[in-house]
């Protein structure tokens, strides 16, 4: 190597984060609307909507909330939002620039309540992050809610926004591999991952095919601080990112999808998708794991057995967990955490990877404190989310021994 190539080699890798970026901080929050348990859904559902007299698609949507793996959702939508605004009840009426004054306001909100949780748990000031990568599907007007979120949180005014919309419920997951880059590329780079989802954009009344919506979704979000090598002394990793790919099933187009129209945002899901993403799991995580083995330079590190490792898997539905369990021969419990969330808040599209991370670390962090030396907790993961597409976001995750 000539000299200027050489000096041009090491300014670049100045340029450079140090090892594999880190989740460094997590917080997530809920809208104070209303908690709707799932038992009590469908009644309350066909009452708000004023559509009890369609007694076939309330018992239809009954059968199908027992099914969910869900307990609680939260919303921010209440029947005195309703009451105002009748127009939601109809999807044939306009109502999208009502429901866009809405989430304008709201969805950063919210995603500002999980960042400044995240913030507070980092021990940085907002002031030190560099780039803010924002993830909705209500994102319908620009400026959007990614200056919202940095005015709401006081970042500098030269920090890097962008904003993800429609990605649907890999868009979280698609965040954190954005941010994986984003850190590993820009030394010193802190990224502020926020993923806010109110089903307001969504809501209308029952007409059959979106029962399963319905009784899937619910509002929540999500913050993540993201940062490479060298840390700060009181920066400390949760997980290392390992690597991150980005899958497409091929011929899935029609299976899951969302399509904004005047009467609001409306959801698409075949009833294939479970299968569908039962097929081409292991393939992916396959693929992800090799790719870690190149980044780590240890063949070895691609060989392994899905037991030994430690789950992040988006709750897209029970029959998605159960599938996945099923095809990777899962021990019961590897998805615990995916099914905690499930169980508390429903499906909240890109933001529900967040609250699987931290409800990961918490039940780590519980298992650290009660296990004896010669058990030993994994200390390689898998994340996966997946969204229209059918798009599958898989990321290698490794807890450093120090947590
Ligand atoms: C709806 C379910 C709770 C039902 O549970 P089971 O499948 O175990 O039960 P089941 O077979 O008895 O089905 C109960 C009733 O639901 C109906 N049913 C099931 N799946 C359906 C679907 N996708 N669309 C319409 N109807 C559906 C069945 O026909 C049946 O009707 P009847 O009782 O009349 O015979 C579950 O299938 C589920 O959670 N599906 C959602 C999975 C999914 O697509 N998730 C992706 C979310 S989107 C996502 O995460 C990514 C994104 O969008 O970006």
């Amino acid at each position: 190597m000539t000299r200027a190539k050489a000096r041009m080699h090491e300014s670049r890798s100045m340029e450079h984060g140090e090892g594999p970026a880190t989740v460094l901080a997590i917080g997530t929050a809920n809208p104070s609307g209303a908690i709707v348990p799932q038992d009590e859904f469908a009644d309350q559902f066909f009452r708000v909507t004023k559509s009890e007299h369609l007694t076939y698609l309330k018992e239809k949507l009954k059968r199908i909330c027992q099914k969910t793996g869900i307990e609680k959702r939260h919303f921010h939508m209440t029947e005195d939002i309703l009451r105002a605004h009748p127009e939601f009840l109809d999807r044939e009426l306009p109502s999208l620039d009502a429901r866009i004054d809405i989430v304008a306001t709201e969805v950063p909100k919210l995603a500002a309540s999980a960042a400044a949780k995240a913030i507070a748990e980092w021990g940085r000031p907002a002031t030190d992050i560099t780039h803010l990568v924002f993830c909705t599907y209500s994102g319908c007007r620009a400026p959007s809610a990614d200056l919202q979120l940095a005015s709401l949180l006081g970042l500098r005014h030269s920090v890097c926004r962008t904003i993800l919309s429609l990605h649907g419920c890999y868009g979280g997951a698609r965040a954190l591999h954005l941010a994986k880059d984003l850190a590993e590329n820009n030394r010193g780079a802190r990224v502020l991952v926020a993923c806010s989802e109110i089903t307001l954009v969504c809501f209308g009344g029952p007409d059959g095919g979106n029962l399963v919506g319905h009784a899937l979704f619910g509002d929540g979000a999500g913050a993540v601080i993201v940062g490479a090598g060298p840390l700060d002394a009181g920066e400390r990793p949760l997980f290392e990112m390992v690597s991150a790919t980005q899958t497409t099933i091929p011929g899935t187009e029609h299976a899951l999808g969302m399509q904004v129209t005047g009467g609001g945002i409306d959801f698409h899901l075949a009833i294939q998708v479970p299968m569908l993403l039962g097929h081409s799991v292991e393939h992916c995580l396959l693929d992800a794991f090799a790719s870690s083995a190149a980044a780590v330079g240890d063949d070895d590190a691609g060989d392994v057995a899905w037991n030994d490792l430690f789950w992040a898997v988006h709750p897209g539905g029970r029959p998605i967990l159960d599938k996945i369990e099923a095809v990777l021969k899962l021990e019961p419990g590897k998805l615990a955490a995916s099914r905690h969330v499930l169980r508390e808040y429903g499906n909240m599209s890109g933001a529900t990877i967040v609250f699987v991370l931290d409800e990961l670390r918490r039940r780590r962090r519980e298992e650290e404190a009660d296990r004896d030396d010669d058990h030993q907790l994994a200390e390689w993961g898998a994340m996966l989310a997946f969204g229209p597409g059918i798009t599958i976001e898989t990321m290698v995750l490794r807890i450093p021994r120090a947590n």
